[in-house]
């Protein structure tokens, strides 16, 4: 038997039917670009006797010349009819896609109950709708929905549906785990079963009810099944469907089956990431192979041992799934840590240098104190080159005072004043914001631009407040996350204080200290690190 294993990718039908993902017709254009790059064998784009959408997907899918074959889904005809009167299966052949994905029931129970006919009816609308489609030429396939559920129940049943639709010349048997109820001892005993049984090629269609569907295909695929229908990131009804960013992985580079070529799976992740940018549904850091955090390291023994190979806690090199290798600090660091991201920063430090330790204890302390820096390269990077003795300092506070005023006839009004002590200049500014932090962050930028005025090219991109320790309530120290942009970059600085407004003005001056120290050589490589974070578009 042959090692090819055929990709079906159905993000842009089941995937679509997870909750919080939709798209639009152009999206769907651009998604189904990016799996035709990455190497899947068939895109369904949708079920054209669903929505108008779907109808122009297909329109405009006629003019995309992709390698992969554009697959329309729908079901048998409806019951007590004709199929060459069935709206749905005539939409499917307008669509004038080379393959038909045809739902069908092969479970007696939803027969009788979902579309209230008799056995033999459900039998004859599987029957007469592949031959229609195959008589107008196309390539169909037979998605037997509910298929372990019915086969345990009623195993006769659920053959004579698949053997009807073999009967009538469906090119392709996948087998569902619709209600993603099985465990993968099962679905490799059916398999096996049932390729005793028919002749026509098998696939699997499973959901991820019970976590299990990588598992269940995995174990589908060693027992015979030669096409996959899965989503990427695992999008889909319920709990999704098999996640193709585990799977494809898994397949190839564990089980040594063929589906994309070695060029294709580098292109893995990235397509994670588009199609997650596009669906506007974050992708958790941990997700397997294509995750920011999939190939990161944090504990100091783990980056020590990378070190020296990464072999030792790298279960595949990241690039052949297009990810990468990354180093966070931490209070779980070690030296080697800082020394790995000073060289990424291109810093003079090394292991036998008292600078790195001292580094390493003082981001203790404020890990401590409740700063996090895994999510604030600059505030890391301004440490590393403070504690190699990079930075000179540009202005210091000598204070800051912010008023904030609410008259019964008016909105709330803030104003702030800082006074700066400026290449030995003291200068004071005030400025009025529409918050107490927006405030703060004009009259600072006021007092410098005078000295820098290229500060005038960033601007702050996002806010994030955490309160530290929630039983203090008012009084507990709270955690600020400033996005910056400019520059063509974007980074991100902490700032911690139990006041608010402190804690703002920490991130606030790392930010800018940042950007005017270390824009040149550092911003782009910390655009980098955010992108590969996630943290900025694609
Ligand atoms: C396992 C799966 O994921 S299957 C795909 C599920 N996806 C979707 O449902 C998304 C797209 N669906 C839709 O846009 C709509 O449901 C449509 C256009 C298909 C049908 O809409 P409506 O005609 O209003 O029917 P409605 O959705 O209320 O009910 C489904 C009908 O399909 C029938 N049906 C269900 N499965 C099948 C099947 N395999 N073959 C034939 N008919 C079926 C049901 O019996 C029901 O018929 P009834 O109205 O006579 O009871
Ligand atoms: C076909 C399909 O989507 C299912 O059975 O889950």
């Amino acid at each position: 038997m042959s090692n090819q294993v055929f990709v079906f990718d159905t993000t842009l039908r089941d995937g679509t039917q997870g909750e919080g993902v939709s798209f639009t017709a152009e999206d769907k254009i651009k998604i189904a670009r990016k799996l035709d790059e990455l190497g899947v064998h068939y895109i369904e784009g949708g079920n054209p006797g669903s929505n108008k959408k779907d109808i122009e997907f297909f329109e405009r899918a006629k003019n995309l010349k992709l390698r992969a074959k554009v697959t329309a889904f729908g079901s048998t005809r409806r019951k007590d009819t004709i199929a060459e009167h069935d709206v749905n299966l005539n939409r499917i052949m307008e669509s004038e896609v080379s393959t038909a994905a045809l739902v069908g029931k092969s479970w007696d129970y939803q027969v009788t109950t979902a579309l209230q006919t008799t056995l033999e009816e459900n039998l004859a609308m599987i029957y007469d709708s592949f031959r229609y489609l195959k008589h107008k030429g196309m390539e169909t396939i037979y998605d037997a929905e509910h298929f372990f559920d019915g086969f345990k129940r009623n195993p006769e049943y659920a053959i004579a549906a698949i053997r009807k639709a073999e009967e009538a010349g469906a090119d392709w048997i996948v087998l569902c785990d619709t209600n993603g109820g099985s465990l993968p001892g099962e679905i490799a005993e059916i398999v096996a079963h049932v390729r005793t049984l028919v002749h026509t090629p098998l696939g699997l269609h499973p959901h991820n009810d019970c976590d299990l569907a990588v598992a269940n295909t995995m174990a589908a695929v060693q027992a015979g099944v030669r096409q996959v229908q899965g989503t990427i990131n695992g999008y889909g009804e319920r709990c999704g469907n098999v996640n193709l960013c585990s799977l494809v992985p898994n397949l190839q580079l564990k089980l040594g089956y063929e589906c994309f070529s070695d060029e294709q799976l580098a292109l893995l992740t990235g397509s994670a990431r588009f199609v997650s940018e596009i669906a506007n549904v974050h992708m958790p850091v941990n997700q397997p192979y294509v995750g920011a955090a999939a190939f990161a390291h944090k504990g100091g023994i783990h980056v020590s041992a990378i070190m020296k190979d990464p072999k030792t806690y790298e279960h595949i090199a990241p690039e052949l799934v297009g990810n990468k290798q990354r180093i966070l600090v931490s209070e779980l660091s070690g030296q080697s840590n800082i020394i790995v991201k000073a060289q990424e920063m291109k810093l003079n430090i090394n292991l036998e240098s008292s600078e790195t330790r001292l580094i390493m204890n003082k981001i203790k302390d404020l890990e401590h104190q409740g700063y996090q820096f895994e999510g604030a390269d600059a505030s890391l990077e301004l440490l590393l080159r403070e504690g190699s003795g990079e930075i000179e300092e540009m202005f210091t506070l000598e204070s800051f005072k912010v008023l904030v005023e609410k008259a019964s006839s008016n909105g709330v009004k803030s104003e702030a004043i800082v006074k700066l002590k400026v290449r030995g200049q003291t200068v004071y500014m005030a400025a009025e914001g529409n918050g107490p932090v927006n405030a703060l962050d004009r009259a600072l930028r006021k007092a410098l631009h005078q000295f820098y005025p290229q500060i005038e090219q960033m601007h702050m991109s996002d806010y994030k407040v955490r309160v530290l320790d929630e039983k203090d309530a008012t009084a507990a120290k709270v955690r600020v996350l400033v996005e910056s942009s400019g520059f063509g970059s974007t980074w991100s600085t902490v700032g911690v204080s139990g006041n608010v407004i402190e804690a703002s003005w920490n991130a606030l001056v790392d930010s800018i200290r940042y950007a005017l120290i270390g824009r040149a050589s550092a911003s782009h490589l910390n655009n980098k690190l955010n992108q590969d974070r996630g943290l900025v578009n694609h």
